[in-house]
């Protein structure tokens, strides 16, 4: 636990230790944390056998972890606090693994993306809490993660789901920071997720369609579409204005797009099969259909990009006037 935690002291479990996790649990080790890093596969084995090969800004450094390959190789204590940072769509088996190992007062933070992991966790565990996650890092290969940032590591606000802030808030935040990231305790964190979901409606996007005029076009509806959803579904959503002054100048990426794009470009480049984008586009999709406003880009984009991660296709293979041409629409 740092010295300016409150609530602690804290073992943190990572579940999913690739772009984001893995940053975050070399951060936080390397801050003097206790924290123990599930993964799987080549990426387990190199960590393992290597340590972890972390690139934060221009430094690179191996960090070696305290790493399992399962949930039920952990050593579970009454102050654990699990840290998810697996793809939305890894989230209920991850959870259901949990439920069955991890006590459940566990308090559990989702470090991801989207507004559904928060929900599903609170079927299984009582003590909830949502990260807003502006962190832009990379995990393209076993044993390697990047952080793409000159500035702060990241800026991961906390709070409890669905509202309010209470010490593990408090501590992870202190724990946060002592790692070098920016992080504030936030009651309306949810509210903040939202506005991110609306920026992350672009990842699809990303991942799909060559970059220029008509990608960003089609960026710009399932936005639009997004907001309007939103709206009419009457959920809190930071102001955009509120937003980019959070972020300031904090983070300065480095990313170099022939390098790495967005979290769903990673997984169509790494050919994992699957894509978060039915947390992302598809919540958008839900929303309107329960709030009775149409949404055909972020449907489509939803359908495509699915389709692209089945079939193993490129990354920006596809031109987005395409897309268009299907909405009824043009640059
Ligand atoms: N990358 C980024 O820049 C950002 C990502 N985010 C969000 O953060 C969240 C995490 O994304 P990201 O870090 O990019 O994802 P990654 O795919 O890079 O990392 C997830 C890791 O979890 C592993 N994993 C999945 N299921 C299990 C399991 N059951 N047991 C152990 N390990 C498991 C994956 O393994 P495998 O590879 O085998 O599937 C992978 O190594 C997402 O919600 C994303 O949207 C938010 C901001 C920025
Ligand atoms: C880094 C960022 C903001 C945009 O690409 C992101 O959230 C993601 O990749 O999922």
């Amino acid at each position: 636990m740092s010295a300016e935690s409150a609530g602690g002291p804290h073992r943190y479990v990572v579940v999913g230790v690739g772009a984001v996790g893995g940053g975050v649990a070399a951060l936080l080790h390397e801050a003097g944390l206790d924290v123990t890093a599930v993964a799987r596969g080549e990426h387990l084995a190199r960590l393992r056998a290597e340590g972890l090969r972390l690139s934060v800004g221009h430094e690179e450094r191996v960090v070696r972890l305290r790493t399992v390959g399962s949930v039920g190789e952990v050593d579970w204590h009454d102050e654990t606090v699990v840290l998810l940072a697996v793809k939305s769509q890894q989230t209920a088996a991850v959870l259901a693994d949990l439920a069955a190992h991890a006590p459940p007062e566990t308090p559990v933070v989702c470090l991801q993306n989207g507004v559904s992991n928060e929900r599903a966790a609170l079927r299984h565990f009582a003590h909830v809490h949502a990260v807003t996650v502006m962190m832009p890092a990379s995990h393209l290969a076993p044993g390697r993660v990047v952080v793409h940032s000159l500035g702060a590591p990241g800026l991961l606000d906390v709070g409890s789901y669905p509202a309010g802030v209470d010490a593990v808030d408090e501590a992870l935040s202190a724990d946060l920071r002592a790692a070098g990231f920016e992080s504030l305790p936030r009651p309306d964190a949810m509210a903040w997720k939202h506005r991110k979901l609306l920026m992350n409606l672009g990842n699809g996007v990303d991942a799909a369609c060559q970059d220029g005029a008509a990608a960003e076009r089609l960026v710009a509806l399932v936005r639009e579409e997004g907001e309007r959803v939103l709206r009419a579904a009457g959920v809190a959503v930071v102001s955009r204005e509120d937003d980019l002054a959070r972020r300031g100048e904090l983070l300065r990426p480095l990313v170099r797009r022939d390098e790495a794009g967005s979290s769903t470009w990673q997984s169509l480049a790494r050919r994992t099969g699957d894509v978060e984008v039915d947390h992302l586009n598809g919540e958008v999709v839900l929303l309107g259909r329960l709030h009775g406003v149409p949404t055909p880009a972020n449907e489509l984009v939803q359908r495509t990009v699915n389709r692209l991660a089945r079939d193993a296709s490129d990354v920006r293979a596809m031109d987005a006037a395409d897309l268009l041409t299907v909405l009824g629409e043009q640059v």
